[in-house]
């Protein structure tokens, strides 16, 4: 019931504040169509009555009466949607736009990744669509109870004890209204097989995946799983329905022998002589309105707590995991973002845990960045690398210890002034379906800047990423639009993709921090030296002007070796650390690594 308030206290609130006019000219609209309902009633009483004592012109008045609050009762509904269908498809875009704030606004990343918060999201998207009919559903149910109210009123003055068949509607709506909570959390419970089944059609169907499935031949194992889920899935939600019949039938049953009795009374009276036949057919005909106001309740009753739980999950989108571990100060962040990094970036007995995983992944980091310096981050798979990138970027936070920008611990920091000045790219990077100038444009959204418009600017990322010529190669050059997914776009190489992804991030203004996470995975040997070339100069311009520093993730020890400080993670914990030389002489894992690596170019 709570889920049922709640939406129409949202919609009514929201399309008050969208257009007020609107709204209330369609419930005026809605509510007279309502009320030629039960006045059609009255005037078929009257017609009967008026035919009985043989008075003709007063019988002809009043069928055209009648006729009048027919067509009223048809017509009035779709001048009244008129007015509201459009301030329904605005609360709908609302909703999708708190579903886009809920699923990309939090601060940091632990969330986003849990199945809870999956779960959720999975079930809001579903749903979304649905709520473009509940502002509709909410006047229709004020329309529809001041209806019942004046039906009960007529039924009342002809036998008091009619005015309760209304009422008897309650039983129903409530058994209806378990009905449906059965299905929900049946829902619930199904939907991480649900959004597997969906995520296993879309790997399936994919073009990107196509290739390595036909060879692999793994099409039918993925169908085989697909469907799996699908059955799991269904097997809930079938049972949950099967339940939610046998209630919603019982609640109907219920009424249909109120209905019975009903009728039975009315016949009764009448022929104890106490109505006459033109009380009987307004009766009969308020009755069979009754039994559609309840069909239409009912279904409207659903739309509503549908929309509700909507609502209700959106919220919930902030909770369904927890927040991030141990912020340093749960104050709201007051430490301003230094223009220029005067020291550099420490980590100070840094671990990381990720939520709900049994082990840290990062332990007991502690090291000091000089402000300018290129840092080298190398381990094996699984080492804990991009993670820890990740929480220099403030994309998580440390479980236990603090990072530290010039001193202020980076949970103190203002989250988006911090990532302003954050220029990463990250191995899961996007691939931005817009004109190349857009893609790469995203690099630089200052307020008041339209992206990708400074062709200078574009001009000068696209060189440092060594992407020019893919630029150039483009029939619409940097107007081209790219992905094969919306219209006639071009289609790049994974590489490709990769140096546009970079030189979004050369075109971040002013970064303190460049972070490259793998950026040559996808590039042949010459492109990357190209890219590592052009990449050093741009690092020493960036931590001359600001005291940048660069952090680059790379299996290629040609790369590491430029780098003044070299990090060697092994299980989540500092192994090695220095320069090139320190670590050589160390002849620890570097020095072995790097002799391997070396030795397999001789
Ligand atoms: N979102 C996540 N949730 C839970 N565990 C994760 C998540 N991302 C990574 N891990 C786990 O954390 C560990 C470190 O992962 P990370 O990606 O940091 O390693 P890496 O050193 O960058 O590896 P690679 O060289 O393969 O890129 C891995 O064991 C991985 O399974």
């Amino acid at each position: 019931m709570k889920d049922l308030w709640r939406a129409v206290a949202h919609f009514a609130r929201l399309s008050w504040h969208v257009d007020r006019r609107r709204l209330t000219t369609g419930l005026g609209l809605l509510l007279l169509g309502c009320l030629a309902t039960p006045a059609l009633a009255v005037a078929l009483k009257h017609l009967a009555e008026a035919l009985l004592d043989d008075r003709g012109p007063a019988a002809v008045g009043c069928a055209l009466v009648a006729a009048l609050f027919l067509v009223a009762e048809l017509m009035l509904g779709h001048f009244a949607h008129l007015h509201y269908f459009e301030l329904g498809e605005l609360e709908e875009v609302e909703l999708q736009n708190r579903l886009l704030a809920a699923s990309g606004g939090p601060d940091t990343l632990e969330r986003v990744g849990t199945p809870e918060f999956a779960d959720a999201l999975h079930l809001v998207r579903e749903e979304v669509v649905r709520t473009r009919s509940a502002l509709e559903a909410a006047l229709q149910l004020v329309a529809i109870g001041v209806q019942t109210v004046v039906t009960m009123v007529l039924l009342a003055l002809v036998e008091p004890v009619l005015a309760l068949l209304p009422l008897l509607a309650v039983p129903p709506v409530l058994m209806g209204n378990r009905a449906q909570d059965l299905v929900e959390r049946a829902k619930k419970r199904s939907a991480e097989d649900s959004r597997r089944t969906r995520d296993l059609l879309r790997l399936a169907t994919a073009p990107g995946p196509a290739g390595e499935i036909r060879l692999a031949g793994a099409g039918p194992e993925l169908g085989r799983r697909q469907a799996e889920s699908w059955r799991a899935a269904s097997t809930v939600l079938n049972r949950a329905q099967w339940s939610a019949a046998a209630l919603r039938a019982a609640g109907q049953a219920l009424f249909a022998a109120a209905y019975g009795a009903a009728l039975l009374i009315t016949v009764g009276t009448a022929l104890a002589g106490r109505i006459g036949l033109g009380d009987v057919i307004l009766v009969i005909t308020l009755m069979v309105q009754i039994s559609t106001q309840m069909t239409t309740f009912l279904g409207l009753f659903g739309t509503l707590q549908g929309a509700g739980r909507t609502l209700r999950r959106l919220a919930e989108l902030d909770t369904a995991a927890p927040a991030p571990a141990e912020a340093a100060d749960p104050a709201a962040p007051d430490g301003a973002t230094p223009a220029r990094l005067a020291h550099g970036i420490r980590f100070e007995h840094v671990s990381f845990r990720y939520p709900g995983a049994a082990r840290p992944v990062l332990e007991d980091i502690d090291l000091e960045i000089p402000a300018g310096t290129t840092l080298a981050l190398i381990g094996e798979n699984g080492a804990g690398k991009s993670t820890l990138v990740k929480l220099l970027c403030g994309l998580y936070r440390p479980t236990s210890g603090r990072i530290l920008v010039d001193g202020t611990d980076l949970a103190d920091l203002d989250a988006a002034a911090w990532r302003s000045r954050v220029a990463a790219l990250l191995q899961d990077f996007a691939r931005y379906e817009l004109p190349l100038r857009q893609t790469v444009g995203l690099g630089d959204l200052r307020p008041g800047t339209e992206p990708g418009t400074d062709d200078a600017a574009l001009a000068d990322a696209l060189a440092r990423a060594d992407a020019a010529a893919v630029a150039a190669a483009l029939p619409q050059g940097p107007d081209q639009l790219l992905g094969k997914g919306y219209g006639d776009g071009a289609e790049l190489s994974g590489g490709q993709w990769q140096k546009l992804g970079l030189a979004r991030t050369l075109l971040r203004p002013a970064p303190l921090l460049l972070v490259l996470d793998e950026p040559a995975s996808a590039l042949d040997a010459e492109a990357e030296h190209t890219l590592f070339d052009g990449y050093g100069a741009t690092a020493r311009t960036r931590a001359l002007a600001h005291g940048s520093v660069t952090v680059l993730v790379t299996h290629r020890f040609s790369t590491v070796r430029r780098a003044e400080r070299i990090l060697v993670l092994a299980d989540g914990r500092v192994r090695e650390w220095g320069t090139h030389e320190d670590l050589m002489a160390a002849r620890g894992l570097y020095a072995e690594l790097y002799t391997l690596q070396a030795g397999a170019y001789v």
